[in-house]
């Protein structure tokens, strides 16, 4: 067993690490501030991300990134997505031998509308790794550091060093699945978040099992039209990336994104419920950028544009809902849209 460094010590870094502790290896577990470090380190602990969790003793943490990073040929990137371009560009001027690059983080980036292994690449030079493998699926960090069952799917654009990454952290609690739809696996983690907000919302203002599922199986709907006008294979989006942390996040009181919008529902002012959260609320900004997106590329998303404008241009949760529920009259399944209205003109 190696040494593998993991770059951000919130909950799903933290998580990672233990993942990577539990198979043998010595984890390095860099976070950019030194509290967290010398907790890590002195009390096996990060109280304020993994709430009573104790950290294994493999897992050495260190705030100074060129040592966190020194010999490793495993990087696992797991700051928030905000953080990503700066933290590779820090990353430039550390690197010492060709690297793996895994990273874990859901979210596109606004006004470039980028996933987040299009940033890597953008900010790190071919040189310095062998390949950018990305890691998503159902997978809460509090169940993954209680060793509870998860199963997550790794992906890259070089399938063999996917295989590599899944070897890594697979066990009998952690099983990890592959695949090489690289587009389709980082929107479909990236997109939920969105749809998490919007179950979130839901359940604040007091709508039951029937409006998530809605917003589960419409919600996916526009994800898969989303993802497949971007090159996505349309299958991934009822594997584990899609439909699986689909459900996960938007039925979990665990997911950020659906408690964030359940105060938004509630009647909870954006800005308030992000401070108070003290964690990131990815969907936020994935909102912003998805909605940017589908406009730019002529696709319907009604539930991201309503989403968007509660979030950013102050509607009324109650008559977002009220709006979708009163749209145009629909064949469910779209390609059918298109079959029945020829039809209709016959
Ligand atoms: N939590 C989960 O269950 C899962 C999360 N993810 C994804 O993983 C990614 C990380 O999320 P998660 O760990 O949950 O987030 P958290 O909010 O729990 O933690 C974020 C961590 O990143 C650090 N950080 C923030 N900004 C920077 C920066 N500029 N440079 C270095 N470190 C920074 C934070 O430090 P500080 O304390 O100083 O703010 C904190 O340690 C997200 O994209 C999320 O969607 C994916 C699957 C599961
Ligand atoms: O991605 C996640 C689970 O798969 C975690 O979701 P939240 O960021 O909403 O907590």
């Amino acid at each position: 067993m190696g040494q593998v460094t993991v770059l951000g010590a919130g909950s799903w870094g933290t998580a990672l690490a233990i993942v990577l502790a539990d198979n043998g290896h010595d984890v390095r577990l860099w976070s950019h501030r030194e509290s967290y470090v010398k907790e890590i380190n002195e009390h096996h602990t990060n109280e304020k991300y993994l709430k009573g969790v104790s950290i294994p003793a493999n897992v050495k943490a260190t705030s100074n990134l060129k040592q966190a990073v020194s010999g490793s040929k495993e990087i696992v990137l797991v700051v928030p997505t905000k953080a990503i371009r700066d933290v590779c560009r820090q990353l430039v001027d550390v690197i010492d031998t060709k690297v793996t690059i895994t990273h874990a983080s859901k979210g596109i980036e606004p006004e470039t509308y980028k996933r987040v292994s299009e940033v890597i690449k953008e900010e790190i030079p071919e040189e310095l790794y062998n390949a950018i493998v990305v890691l998503s699926g159902p997978s809460h960090a509090e169940e993954v550091s209680l060793r509870q069952p998860t199963t997550v799917t790794v992906s890259s654009e070089n399938l063999e060093i996917a295989k590599s990454v899944q070897d890594l952290f697979i066990n009998r609690q952690f099983r990890v699945y592959t695949s090489p739809d690289l587009v389709g696996v980082e929107l479909g983690g990236s997109l939920k978040n969105i749809i998490a907000l919007g179950a979130g919302i839901s359940d604040g203002l007091g709508y039951g099992d029937n409006a998530k599922a809605a917003l589960i199986t419409r919600g996916l709907a526009e994800i898969a039209r989303l993802g497949t006008s971007m090159g996505a294979n349309p299958l991934t989006f009822s594997g584990l990336t899609g439909v699986g942390d689909l459900i996960v996040t938007c039925t979990s009181s665990h997911s950020r994104n659906w408690r964030a919008g359940y105060k938004l529902g509630q009647g909870a002012d954006l800005e308030e419920v992000l401070e108070d959260m003290g964690m990131v609320v990815e969907g936020v900004r994935t909102t912003k950028a998805a909605y940017q997106l589908s406009k730019a590329e002529g696709v319907e998303m009604p539930i991201t544009a309503g989403i968007y404008s509660v979030l950013f241009e102050e509607a009324n949760p109650g008559d977002v809902v009220d709006q979708l529920m009163t749209r145009i009259r629909r064949h469910e399944m779209e390609d059918l849209t298109n079959i029945l209205d020829e039809k209709m003109k016959d």
